[in-house]
């Protein structure tokens, strides 16, 4: 039904419009009967019908003659925007193609980057040099190895290789030859030519060059890798031919040139393009490099700039060379020796705000009895290789060491040591810090690599619970209006928002869990709480002791390295002790050694911190001798300072006491009967909380 009405409709519709079409035709051809009368219009209608003969006939002849030429021509197009463009545009340069070019583009260069440039004026008068760039349309037609090629700049594009620009243009080359071999020899020759020529390629604008020929990288600063980068940039002399300079006399890492270290340094400024041929030592294989280096700036938070970065373009569309790279730059970083240690600092609102670095410390400048050190060393190694047992066995890939003991023994210098040694960042958390919470730690844990130190330090200050020096916590009571006693009794030492529960949760959370290695020191290894020092959140306990008889001797060599010694010993960092100046001739390694020997017989063992001796040597700079001769002098100073201490400590504490006891006796009856037991407790030094207990 519904067909048959389509049909219906479809047979009424086409009625209607041939009718209407015959009647069109119909008057179409009366005009043109009535028109071609007239002369007019008749000489109108041959020019057009002449007009698309001749048309025709120009475009058959056009599809013709190309025909022809691909049957007998090669044809090659190069774009601005792509390296064989550079390759034969340098090539045809080279053969002096465009001399014969009657129409010149000239320009003031620096010549000395282009090799083949005509130049003719300025060699030594101060002004740069005339380069002449053809600028030509017209087709430049000369003979290579026999066969005619024909070239044409079609659309206006120059090629500075002094400054890098390159503006649009396209390159046509036309072979006469049938053989399509010519083009890829054609090709290959200029290639090697720009390769053997070592002219520099071509500066690369990131924004606006869409080859796929070219890898980029950005190194932001604040990384170790663009530390790494960045070492092995200066190390190779990239950043010495650089052609503009930021001039400044503070320090800075981005320092090129061999200026001392006093004088004015030279920056990169912002933004300028480096080049570098960097050749893989694994696959012999050279890439060109293209290097811009934002110095980033210094703000108030931090010592170091921020907000620079490296951005590394390469040469080519192979990603291994990238990751070759990266390789030797960390390698060369870390066996150089020259690398830094990073420090990562919070704020007090408990974020990682601020970075610092320092410089590394040889492993062989941290003295500690028997083979400690190497056993740290070790352990960390094989914790940090071993994730897949600890995967397999089901055991959290985490380990934490407590060092603790005595103040300037050497725990923070182990853990810097250590952080040179394996390459890693150390993450520093003080738990004292009152930004720091159990809210902030977590979080400030979850912000931290998974391969890197976590160190606590002096953890104890946030738990000062037990066995606390009673000189530090006792204090003025504080009184309200009515002399009713509100506080005070205890002066609050530095107490940490960080819970208990809170840390030890922060230890044992999942984030923890990613190879990780926890270090916390503290002096008062007593007052933490035992749940936090169990095997599995802390894992190795080492006690850190005052310096025994080696170790003083060890120390004393260390401060007074002969000439033959120094050779094979390492350099010591920006924050040990060298000697300001070498020793005198008489001081051999013999004579060193026995001083040596006598200085740990004078000095007590168990008694003084490495740091405290280190204190004294450095008043004996290069003086080994007079080190051995004050010794005595040296040690009464110590006890009569020690005295002195306990003598301040005493006359605060009977002071506090008395100026407690004047308090109470102006408040009221009731509160001082309470309060007088305390002050005599106080006076006695016996019981510390009693006062806070009785209010
Ligand atoms: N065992 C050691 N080996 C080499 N140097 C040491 C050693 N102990 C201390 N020093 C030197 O003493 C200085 C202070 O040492 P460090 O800060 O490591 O002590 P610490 O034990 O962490 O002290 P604290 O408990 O007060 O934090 C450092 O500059 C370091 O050069």
């Amino acid at each position: 039904m519904f067909e048959a009405t389509s049909f219906l409709l479809f047979a009424a519709s086409a009625l209607v419009f041939s009718s209407y079409g015959t009647s069109l035709l119909t008057s179409v051809v009366s005009f043109v009967k009535t028109t071609s009368t007239n002369p007019q219009v008749a000489e109108l209608f041959r020019f057009i019908f002449l007009g698309t003969i001749v048309e025709a006939g120009r475009r058959l002849g056009d599809t013709i003659s190309r025909f022809g030429t691909s049957l007998f021509m090669v044809k090659a197009e190069f774009a601005t925007n792509d390296f064989a463009y550079d390759w034969v545009l340098h090539y045809l340069e080279h053969h002096r193609v465009w001399n014969e070019s009657r129409s010149f583009k000239v320009v003031g260069r620096n010549a000395a980057s282009r090799p083949n440039a005509s130049s003719a004026l300025g060699k030594v008068d101060g002004h740069p040099d005339a380069i002449y760039e053809p600028s030509s349309l017209t087709p430049s037609i000369f003979k290579w190895r026999g066969y005619w090629i024909s070239v044409n700049k079609s659309v206006a594009g120059f090629s500075h290789y002094d400054t890098g620009e390159e503006i649009g243009g396209t390159l046509h080359i036309s072979i006469w030859s049938r053989k399509r071999q010519i083009l890829d020899d054609f090709v290959h020759a200029a290639r090697r030519c720009y390769i053997n020529s070592k002219v520099l390629p071509r500066k690369v604008d990131r924004n606006t060059e869409n080859s796929g020929a070219l890898i980029t990288a950005v190194f932001p600063q604040g990384d170790s890798a663009h530390d790494w980068i960045l070492a092995f940039l200066k190390s190779a002399n990239v950043l010495q031919d650089n052609l503009d300079y930021t001039i400044s006399t503070k320090q800075s890492d981005l320092i090129w040139g061999n200026g001392p270290k006093d004088t004015v340094r030279y920056m990169p400024a912002h933004d300028t393009k480096q080049r570098y041929l960097f050749t893989s030592e694994n696959t012999g294989r050279s890439t060109w490099l293209q290097v811009v280096v934002t110095p980033g700036e210094t703000r108030w938070n931090s010592s170091n700039p921020v907000g620079g970065s490296v951005n590394i373009t390469l040469y080519s569309s192979d990603k291994t060379v990238l990751a070759d790279l990266i390789d030797t730059a960390r390698e060369k970083y870390l066996e150089n020796g020259v690398s830094n240690v990073t420090v990562h600092l919070t704020d007090n609102r408990g974020a990682w705000a601020k970075t610092i670095t320092k410089s590394r410390r040889a492993l062989s400048t941290l003295i500690l009895p028997t083979d400690i050190k190497e056993t740290i060393v070790a352990d960390a190694k094989q914790f940090l290789e071993s994730e897949e047992w600890y995967t397999e066995a089901g055991i959290p890939h985490r380990r934490g060491y407590l060092l603790y003991g005595e103040p300037g023994t050497g725990k923070s210098t182990t853990i810097h040591i250590l952080a040179g040694e394996l390459g890693l960042e150390i993450y520093f958390i003080s738990l004292a810090n009152p930004g720091i919470d159990d809210y902030s730690l977590g979080k400030l844990i979850s912000d931290t690599p998974s391969r890197c130190i976590l160190l606590i330090e002096d953890i104890d200050c946030a738990f000062p619970s037990r066995g606390e020096d009673e000189e530090d916590v006792q204090a003025e009571p504080i009184l309200d209006k009515s002399g009713k006693v509100i506080g005070g009794t205890t002066q609050t030492p530095p107490r940490s928002a960080v819970t208990l529960s809170g840390l030890l949760n922060v230890l044992d959370s999942v984030s923890s869990e990613e190879g990780r290695l926890t270090f916390a020191t503290t002096n008062h290894i007593e007052n933490l709480d035992s749940a936090l020092i169990r095997a599995g959140r802390f894992d190795v306990k080492i006690e850190y002791k005052f310096a025994d008889a080696v170790q003083i001797e060890q120390v004393f060599k260390r401060f007074y390295p002969t000439a033959t010694s120094s050779k094979s010993s390492p350099s010591f960092s920006a924050d040990d002790t060298p000697p300001a100046a070498s020793l005198p001739p008489r001081y051999t390694q013999n004579t060193v050694n026995q001083y040596a020997v006598e200085f740990a017989k004078i000095i007590p063992a168990s008694t003084y911190s490495i740091a405290q001796i280190q204190g004294y040597l450095l008043t004996k700079k290069i003086n080994p001798a007079g080190a051995v001769k004050d010794a005595e002098k040296w040690l009464k100073s110590q006890e009569e300072e020690k005295r002195a201490m306990k003598e301040l400590k005493q006359k605060r504490k009977a002071e506090r006491a008395r100026r407690l006891q004047l308090t109470l006796a102006m408040a009221k009856p009731d509160t001082a009967a309470v309060a007088v037991p305390v002050v005599k407790s106080m006076v006695n030094g016996n019981d510390q909380s009693a006062l806070g207990k009785a209010s």
